[in-house]
C-alpha cells in the first residue's frame, strides 16, 4: 500500500487536480491521498495558504474581509467549475468554514494563524473527496482528528505525538475507494487546529506513511527528479535517482525545498522508501530515497544544499577554552529569550554561534547580544547577518582523503572566503559558512569542482 502526497503545484487548479486523479486511480495501492492546499499556478500567483494569511491578518485588525474569502473561495469554485460539477452543495459548505473562523475564539494569535492557514488544506481535502465521488469513484474525506494525529509544541510549527502511529495503525481503512487527508494541519490533545511548520504536508505524508506501514511513500510535485543543485541556481543540473536517508535530510535541512528536511524522520523510524515523483511527467522514475545499506555504490557528492537564512555571532575570548561552564552561560541567555542555536563551531579562543534568522527580531538580537556583552565580556563581539550555509553531501564523503582541498581550492581561486568551516561532525557532510552575496557563486564553483 502506497501513500501519496501531492504538493501544492500540484493542486493548483482543475488541469492539475486532473492529474492527480488520474496518477492515483492508475495505481490500486495508491490508497491514501494527502493534499496540499492549491498552490501557485504561475510565478506570480498567490499560495491559498497566503491568501488565508492575509485573511487571519484582517480578522485580527478587525478590517473587513469580504474580498479575501471571495478570492479565496474562487480558488477552489474554479476547480468546481472545471470539472462541471453541481456548485451549490459543496462550495456553500467550504464558504460557511471560511466565513466561521473569523468568528471563533482562539487562545493566541498563533493558534488563530495556524487555524485559518491549515484550512487551505481542510477545504481542499474535503474538495477532492467530493469531486472524486462526482466522478464514480468511492472516497471519503479523513481529517487528522479521526485519525488521531495528535500534536504538540508550537501551532504554527507543531511535533508529532508518538502515541498518534498506534491510533493511525488502529484506523479502519475503507474496503474500497480512497480516503482522502488533508496535509499541513493537526490537532492538539485540547482539539485546536494547529499546523506544522511550512510546507509541511510533506510531514503528514510521512507520519502516514509510517502509522498505515506502507510500503511506499510516494510525494509528487512538480519536477521530475531532485537534482544534486537547487535548478534555481544551475540550470538543468544532474538528476538524483538514488539517495539516502540521511543525504535527504543534511540537503532538505539546507536548503533543498523540494522535501521537508523533518519530513524524512517518521519514515527512517518505519525503514519506508520515499520516491519523489513529478505530477507533470509520472512516467518518470524520480528519485528514491532509501536506507544506506540500500546504496551499493554511494556517490562522492550526492548534493550541495544552500541557505541564507542564517545569521551567525562570533565572540572572541582568550583562554575560553580553560573556561567551565561558559557555553553554559551563552546558552542560558538565548534561553531566557527562546531562541535555539543551530551550530556551534569553536576553537580555543573563539565560537561562531549560528541561528535561523527567522525566530528572530532585531529586539531580541540586541538584547542577546548587551546580556553576552555584560556577562561574558569577550575580548570581541560580532554579529555577521550576511550568512549562508553550504552543506556538500553524499554518503561517499566519509573518510575520503582529499574532499575537503577538492572543494576549498576551486574556492579560494574565485576569491570566495570561508569564515566557517565544519567538518567531521557529520560523516556524510561538509558544512561551510559563506558570505550570503556570494552563496550561489561558491555553490557553482563547487558543483563545477565535483561533478
Ligand atoms: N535540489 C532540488 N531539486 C529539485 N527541486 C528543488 C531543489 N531545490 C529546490 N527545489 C525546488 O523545489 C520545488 C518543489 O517544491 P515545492 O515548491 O514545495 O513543491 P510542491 O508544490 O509540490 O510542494 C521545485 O519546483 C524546485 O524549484
Ligand atoms: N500549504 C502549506 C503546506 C504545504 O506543504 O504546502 P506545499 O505542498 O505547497 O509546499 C504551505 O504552503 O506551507
Amino acid at each position: 500500500m502506497k501513500v501519496v502526497k501531492f504538493g501544492g503545484s500540484s493542486l493548483a487548479n482543475g488541469p492539475q487536480l486532473e492529474k492527480v486523479l488520474n496518477i492515483m486511480l492508475a495505481d490500486t495501492d495508491r490508497k491514501i491521498l494527502v493534499v496540499s492546499a492549491p498552490g501557485k499556478r504561475f510565478k506570480e500567483d498567490i499560495k491559498v495558504t497566503d491568501l488565508l494569511k492575509t485573511y487571519a491578518q484582517l480578522t485580527i485588525v478587525g478590517e473587513d474581509t469580504t474580498d479575501i474569502q471571495t478570492q479565496i473561495l474562487q480558488r477552489y469554485r474554479d476547480i468546481v467549475t472545471y470539472f462541471e460539477l453541481e456548485e451549490n452543495e459543496i462550495l456553500s459548505s467550504l464558504s460557511d468554514q471560511l466565513a466561521q473562523l473569523s468568528r471563533i475564539h482562539y487562545p493566541s494569535f498563533d493558534y488563530l494563524y495556524a487555524a485559518f492557514m491549515g484550512h487551505g488544506e481542510y477545504l481542499n481535502a474535503q474538495l477532492v473527496a467530493y469531486v472524486l465521488r462526482e466522478l464514480g469513484h468511492p472516497a471519503q474525506f479523513v481529517s487528522p482528528h479521526d485519525l488521531g494525529l495528535t500534536v504538540s509544541g508550537s501551532p504554527m510549527a507543531a511535533r508529532v505525538n508518538e502515541d498518534s502511529y498506534d491510533r493511525i495503525a488502529a484506523f479502519t481503512l475503507p474496503s474500497e475507494g480512497l480516503i482522502v487527508v488533508p496535509g499541513f494541519l493537526a490537532y492538539t490533545t485540547d482539539g485546536l487546529m494547529a499546523t506544522f511548520s511550512r510546507g509541511g504536508s510533506d510531514i503528514t505524508g510521512a507520519i502516514l506513511a509510517r502509522g498505515f506501514h506502507a510500503d511506499m511513500y510516494e510525494n509528487f510535485t512538480d519536477v521530475s527528479a531532485i537534482y544534486a543543485v537547487d535548478p534555481h541556481i544551475i540550470k538543468a543540473p544532474a538528476a538524483i535517482e538514488t539517495m539516502t536517508y540521511r543525504e535527504m535530510r543534511e540537503l532538505a535541512y539546507a536548503g533543498f525545498a523540494v522535501f521537508h528536511d523533518e519530513a524524512i524522520i517518521p519514515v527512517i523510524e518505519a525503514d519506508i522508501p520515499i520516491n519523489v515523483k513529478n505530477t507533470n511527467e509520472p512516467d518518470a522514475p524520480g528519485t528514491m530515497i532509501v536506507p544506506v545499506d540500500q546504496v551499493s555504490n554511494p556517490a562522492k557528492v550526492t548534493g550541495i544544499a544552500s541557505d541564507d537564512r542564517f545569521a551567525a555571532l562570533y565572540l572572541h575570548r582568550y583562554l575560553l577554552n580553560k573556561e567551565v561552564g561558559f557555553t553554559l552561560r551563552i546558552l542560558q541567555i538565548l534561553a531566557r529569550h527562546g531562541v535555539s542555536y543551530e551550530h556551534m563551531p569553536s576553537g580555543i579562543d573563539d565560537m561562531t554561534i549560528i541561528f535561523d534568522k527567522t525566530q528572530l527580531t532585531q529586539p531580541i538580537q540586541d538584547a542577546i547580544c548587551a546580556e553576552i556583552q555584560a556577562e561574558i565580556a569577550p575580548d570581541h563581539l560580532e554579529w555577521i547577518d550576511d550568512f549562508a550555509i553550504i552543506m556538500v553531501v553524499g554518503e561517499g564523503m566519509q573518510n575520503r582523503v582529499g574532499a575537503f582541498s577538492e572543494i576549498a581550492t576551486p574556492l579560494s581561486e574565485a576569491g570566495i572566503t570561508l569564515p566557517m568551516i565544519n567538518q567531521g561532525a557529520s560523516q556524510i557532510s561538509l558544512m561551510l559558512g559563506v558570505k550570503a552575496s556570494q552563496v550561489n557563486d561558491a555553490v557553482r564553483v563547487i558543483y563545477d569542482a565535483v561533478f
